[in-house]
């Protein structure tokens, strides 16, 4: 079992508690609910590298990463420093977030952030648009087909954005569909957790024209993201990078700096 599968199976679990705390109707009458989410693919657009930095305090692969950044102070940071999106991880178990993170997040900025999230059923969709994401993730590698496809179509119509991640050839052909707005490839292999940018390079020719697409995870340098952009990438998913530092907000502005 690779630590995804181990993931997901906790993760139901939780949905499963979760759901005996709080109602669908609750959710739904919750004051962000009816917020009109920005377009992510128009914001990657109209930013020149389209950056989605990430708010991440620990990870399986890293363990902690950074005990003391707070979400709202580095969201702010990063918007400030000209991101295109927030990721906010709220999975508690093994990635300590939490949803007051992404409710934090969500009060800092007005730019798309993304519920970063395994998702594993319709319930954290809403709970997703309740707490002020504009974005949902739907992992390939974790979900059917149709599970990834009818996910996607309910997060079309509570009005949010879908991104797919995938890993490899396969999954882009077998799970992109016209519901998913952004497709991501995820540079970090689940079963030895090493990340290479090349993979990202290697799906470029099986993308279908005009696919807005981003490469995520093992971003470090900004020679990784002019390559990335000449080749066609519209985004770059960034997090360790930023937050292993003591202060993110700077670690993304100096970034940035050294892309132009
Ligand atoms: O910290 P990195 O290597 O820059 O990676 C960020 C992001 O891509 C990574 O956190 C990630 C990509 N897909 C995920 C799915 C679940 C949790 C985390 C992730």
């Amino acid at each position: 079992m690779n630590i995804l599968d181990k993931i997901i199976l906790e993760k139901k679990k939780e949905v499963a508690a979760r759901k005996s705390q709080i109602t669908e109707e609750q959710l739904r009458a919750m004051p962000l609910f009816g917020r009109v989410c920005p377009s992510f693919a128009d914001s990657l657009k109209s930013h020149p590298f389209g950056i989605i930095s990430e708010f991440k305090r620990q990870s399986p692969s890293k363990g902690l990463i950074n005990g003391t950044a707070k979400p709202f102070d580095t969201a702010k940071g990063y918007e400030n420093a000209g991101a295109a999106a927030i990721s906010c991880l709220t999975d508690e178990q093994f990635f300590g977030g939490t949803l007051a993170d992404l409710e934090q997040v969500r009060s800092a900025v007005e730019i798309p952030v993304l519920r970063k999230e395994f998702i594993v059923d319709e319930f954290q969709i809403l709970e997703a648009k309740a707490y002020g994401a504009d974005i949902i993730l739907l992992i390939a590698a974790a979900l059917t087909v149709e599970e990834c496809h009818r996910f996607a179509r309910y997060a079309k119509s509570l009005g949010l954005n879908t991104l797919l991640e995938v890993h490899d050839k396969d999954e882009l052909l077998s799970y992109q569909n016209e519901d998913m707005d952004v497709v991501g490839v995820n540079n970090r292999n689940l079963k030895t957790f090493k990340t290479d940018y090349r993979q990202s390079l290697e799906l470029l020719p099986f993308f279908p024209e005009g696919t807005v697409k981003i490469s995520e995870s093992g971003l470090h340098d900004e020679e990784q993201l002019k390559e990335l952009k000449a080749a066609g990438f519209n985004g770059f998913l960034i997090g360790e990078n930023f937050m292993k530092t003591d202060d993110p907000s700077k670690a993304i502005q100096d970034f940035m700096n050294g892309l132009v």
